[in-house]
């Protein structure tokens, strides 16, 4: 973790700066960037949109359409520090650059590279508009120390920032192991056993399609939540190695033999490798101790801190498989007068008994945080847009038809409100929450006891 304190290091070297260099160079070459910027960008993009690894960052249409605007800022806001005045904001807004590319994950050989590739068309830019090297020469190392420490900021920002992201991922792996995990070991074994009893049923009655065994509710949990809970056990590949042999060689061998009407050899085949998952599952989980730490007391919910964990992890996988997830804000409506009439207490009844019936309501393989005080945020695995919305409206009308107790034996009709938000492909969570968010203030402004869908 680095040592310093980013706000004040980078202001120091700025001053250094506008110490070192002559007033009037720096607002020539203030003028010169500014007359250069959208250029810059444009060949900065066009560039950039080259590379594979680069264009999974910059496609998307709203950082398309963003980030030459913010990229010319940036260049502007860079070369246009004048007085000292003007420092601390340039810093601050450095320092975000910095810290937005650590939450997308860019990999910062790619800033690197952005920063060199400004740096090659600025220098031709000077060296025109300085006619000899000794004129030319102060103008390059002030370039030079510009970007250099723009980029050292950034660095440090994004530094700061994955330490404290690789923590809570840590942290998210641990507090998942504190899970109840023998409830967690009978739900899984459970799950696993209905699917294969699905799949008898609709195999002896001549039913042409059937779910694979990773499309299950028992294939979800295991590829959204063991993989990164049990990292690293051995029986984590085992599982995958069967479930694969499954889903791709006995499941296609088992309808084929359907057909031909001799079955009972391919049946008895995925008994066994069905029994092998429950074999290692048994092992896996049993190897782990029940720790119970890292649940927000009073609702048990997932903490706020695991969020970046799982966000990411759900945008990495999304990507990958050309996938979908998405999210639903619930806020409790009318909270504060729940409070003003019961008490903090009776307040508090309520969030427990709603982040009950929201966490009972959804599916082992999806993620619920208590996300402020009176809101949760739910992360639903694999859901489209038109299903999110569903389960939203199914979660909230539960809700309002079950009245909740408060205390002295009294029961009320709660309600809360709801914002739905499907992952359109941005590689920042916070865009997709922020769009939940403003379908939840949608929600709440047309009345409540509602459930609104991003835009
Ligand atoms: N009992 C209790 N109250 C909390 C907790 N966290 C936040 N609150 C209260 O929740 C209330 C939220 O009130 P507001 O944000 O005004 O919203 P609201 O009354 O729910 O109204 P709308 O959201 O507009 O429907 C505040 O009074 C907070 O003090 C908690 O853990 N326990």
């Amino acid at each position: 973790m680095p040592i310093i304190d980013p706000l004040s290091y980078g202001q120091n070297q700025w001053h250094i700066i506008l110490s070192d260099y002559d007033q009037s160079m720096r607002s020539r070459m203030r003028d010169l960037v500014f007359a250069h910027s959208s250029e810059l960008t444009d060949s900065f993009y066009q560039q950039m949109m080259a590379l594979p690894e680069a264009r999974e960052f910059l496609e998307h249409q709203v950082v398309n359409q963003r980030l030459k605007a913010s990229m010319i800022l940036w260049l502007k806001q860079a070369f246009s520090i004048q007085d000292t005045s003007e420092i601390a904001a340039a810093v601050e807004h450095q320092l975000e650059v910095g810290k937005v590319h650590a939450r997308i994950n860019l990999p910062i050989n790619l800033v690197s590279l952005g920063a060199r590739l400004h740096k090659r068309r600025l220098l031709e830019l000077i060296s025109n508009l300085w006619q000899t090297p000794a004129d030319w020469l102060p103008a390059v190392q002030y370039l030079q120390d510009v970007m250099d420490v723009s980029l050292e900021l950034m660095s440090l920002a994004y530094v700061t920032k994955s330490d404290r992201k690789s923590r809570a991922d840590e942290a998210y792996r641990l507090h998942s192991l504190s899970l109840n995990l023998s409830v967690e070991r009978e739900r899984q074994r459970a799950a696993l056993l209905d699917w294969s009893h699905e799949l008898m049923f609709a195999l002896h009655s001549g039913e042409a399609t059937f779910k694979g065994l990773s499309r299950s509710e028992f294939g979800l949990w295991f590829y959204h939540q063991a993989i990164s809970v049990f990292d690293g056990a051995p029986e984590i590949n085992q599982i995958e190695q069967v479930l694969q042999h499954i889903d791709l060689v006995l499941l296609p061998q088992l309808q084929a033999s359907a057909q031909s009407g001799n079955m009972v050899e391919k049946m008895a085949q995925l008994q066994q490798e069905v029994k092998a998952i429950i074999y290692f599952l048994t092992t896996l989980f049993d190897r782990y101790i029940e720790l119970e730490q890292g649940r927000d007391t009073l609702t048990r919910l997932l903490d706020r801190r695991f969020l970046p964990a799982v966000m990411n992890r759900e945008v990495k996988l999304s990507k990958r498989n050309s996938g979908v997830f998405s999210v639903i804000l619930f806020d409790i409506d009318h909270f504060k007068a729940i409070n003003d009439n019961h008490g903090h207490e009776g307040g508090d009844m309520v969030l427990q008994q709603v982040a009950n019936l929201v966490a009972g309501a959804v599916r082992s393989s999806d993620f619920v945080f208590r996300y402020g005080g009176e809101e949760l945020l739910l992360v639903l695995v694999e859901v489209s847009a038109d299903k999110a919305l569903v389960i939203a409206d199914k979660i909230r009308t539960k809700l309002m038809n079950n009245p909740l107790k408060l205390p002295g034996n009294q029961t009320q009709q709660v309600t809360m409100s709801g914002g739905v938000a499907t992952f359109d492909g941005h590689p920042d969570y916070e865009h997709l929450i922020n769009r939940a968010d403003k379908a939840l203030y949608r929600a709440k402004s047309l009345g409540r006891n509602l459930c609104a869908v991003a835009e």
